[in-house]
């Protein structure tokens, strides 16, 4: 990476809390960048790849000024927050307040005057950014629960744009969404974008009804369908459309990937690191409440305890990425985790092998593909989760249509993953059963399972997401 970008010259410009690489400071005090984690980065740097354009974002560390830079066909545009910023603005509003409101409320969102106004400031930093980088009439597309306010900003300051704005999280239901102070500010905030788009109806549906309900704005009633029968709020100058896109995942590439005969290879060596169990079961998420690593965790214990699963030829791996670190209900789970995680190995393992093995380190994505290679069983179990390309990832890795996945009903995937085995993470004696079920599944059924997750994954990737999310924002 390499020589500025100019600003004003980009006809397609992405705006997301984060860019797709953060910085990162060693212990010799040199700098360096590495993939930013989640899963919007993975959806987003395939559809830049190709599209080629601009990207605002933060670098991942407070009180850093970067300049802007050009890696490859791409052009970043880093915003700088202060470590103030940081805590009010990332910490505090965006996983303190807005992500437990719109995850379920699983635990209370803390509503924090301060917070709020540092997010306003933060969202204009961020459109000012937008605004210097676009050129005249770009496509600006805004993303995530992060930068709700941008598209009003930044219609504001650039009327001649077009922006669309993507919710990469669930939308909640009225009733929750009504508890928050700012609540007018952030719906009239989203309305500034040309087209809202939802990982599913449900959350458009909700949407619409909130538009109606707390601002009186005459909207569609009509439910919105899967990148069909777009919903409309109608504004006094214009009209702003609210669909359902599901992201996705870039398929072909992780097929390539998966199909390299290092990567297989590597899959057969990580089983045989793992002492050539019978049954490998894997899990896969960011250190966050909302992932069910605690409830998956706990049904395994109790299947070894109950003598359902044999520790001498089963093995889990869990890899957690660490993630929000300073906010308190992560540095919980986290402790929680560590402690049931010994607990299992306590009870169950012996020296040399443990029945779980636990990373909290994030793990490139070569080993991560070997590892859906070695699985049996991938267990995708959140409370509540926007899409979860996890899921989408091990399907699509999966070209020998072997392994088997047991996916949480309140993630978005479930949506579309038929060929999962569903489970209600809150039911233990369910999900028990269906771990067992995946783990028993006769070997014919359990193809026909995967490959129609597959063939799911491959034909709706990532690519039509994009195409159908900027094909509805700029109709031809
Ligand atoms: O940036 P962080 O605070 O470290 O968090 C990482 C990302 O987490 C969330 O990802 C969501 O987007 C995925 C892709 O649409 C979706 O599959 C998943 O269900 C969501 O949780 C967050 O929404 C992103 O903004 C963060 O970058
Ligand atoms: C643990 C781990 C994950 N990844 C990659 O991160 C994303 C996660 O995306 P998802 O939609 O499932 O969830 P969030 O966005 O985090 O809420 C996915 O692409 C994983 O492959 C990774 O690269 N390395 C890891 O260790």
């Amino acid at each position: 990476m390499n020589d500025e970008a100019p600003h004003g010259t980009s006809d397609f410009v992405v705006v997301a809390n984060r860019l797709p690489v953060d910085l990162e400071t060693l212990d010799d005090g040199t700098t360096r960048w590495k993939r930013s984690p989640g899963g919007l980065v993975t959806a987003l740097e395939p559809i830049l790849d190709r599209h080629s354009g601009s990207w605002v974002g933060w670098p991942g560390v407070p009180d850093t000024k970067v300049e802007p830079i050009v890696s490859g066909k791409l052009h970043l545009y880093p915003v700088e927050l202060s470590s103030g910023e940081v805590t009010h603005y990332y910490e505090g509003f965006s996983n303190a307040t807005l992500w437990p409101l719109y995850h379920d409320v699983l635990v209370a969102p803390v509503f924090d005057r301060g917070w709020w106004h540092t997010y306003v400031d933060v969202n204009r930093h961020f459109a000012e950014e937008a605004a210097r980088t676009a050129a005249e009439g770009a496509t600006v597309w805004v993303q995530d629960y992060q930068l709700q306010l941008v598209p009003r900003l930044l219609r504001e300051m650039r009327p001649d744009l077009t922006i669309g704005f993507f919710l990469h999280i669930p939308f909640p239901p009225v009733e929750l969404f009504m508890q928050l102070p700012w609540r007018k500010e952030i719906v009239q905030g989203l309305l500034g974008a040309d087209l809202i788009g939802f990982h599913l109806p449900g959350g458009a549906n909700n949407f619409l009804f909130l538009a109606s309900r707390l601002l009186g704005l005459d909207t569609t009633t009509a439910g919105v369908g899967v990148r069909s029968a777009l919903g409309e709020v109608r504004l006094e100058d214009r009209v702003v459309r609210v669909g359902a896109f599901p992201i996705s995942v870039d398929a072909r590439q992780l097929i390539d990937e998966a199909t390299a005969p290092a990567v297989v290879a590597r899959a057969a060596e990580i089983r045989r690191e793992l002492g050539n169990p019978r049954r490998v079961l894997l899990g896969v998420d960011r250190l966050d409440y909302t992932k069910g690593i605690d409830l998956r965790l706990e049904a395994l214990g109790e299947l070894l305890d109950e003598g359902r699963l044999d520790p001498s030829d089963t093995v889990m791996v869990q890899l957690a990425t660490p993630s929000r670190e300073r906010v308190e209900h992560y540095v919980k789970m986290r402790s929680a985790i560590e402690e049931q995680v010994s607990h299992i190995n306590g009870d169950h393992g012996q020296i040399g092998k443990p029945v779980v093995h636990y990373l909290y380190q994030p793990v490139d994505r070569r080993e991560l593909i070997a590892l859906y290679l070695a699985a049996d069983v991938m267990l995708v179990t959140p409370m509540r989760d926007g899409m979860n390309l996890v899921a989408k990832e091990y399907a699509a890795c999966r070209t020998d249509f072997g392994g088997a996945l047991v996916l949480s009903e309140f993630a978005g995937a479930a949506a579309e993953l038929r060929g999962a085995y569903l489970v209600n993470p809150h039911d233990l004696d369910g999900m028990k059963n269906t771990i067992i079920e995946a783990l028993e599944q006769d070997p014919d059924q359990g193809r026909r399972r995967m490959t129609r997750l597959h063939e799911q994954v491959v034909e709706h990737d990532v690519h039509r997401w994009a195409e159908s999310f900027l094909g509805a924002l700029s109709p031809p």
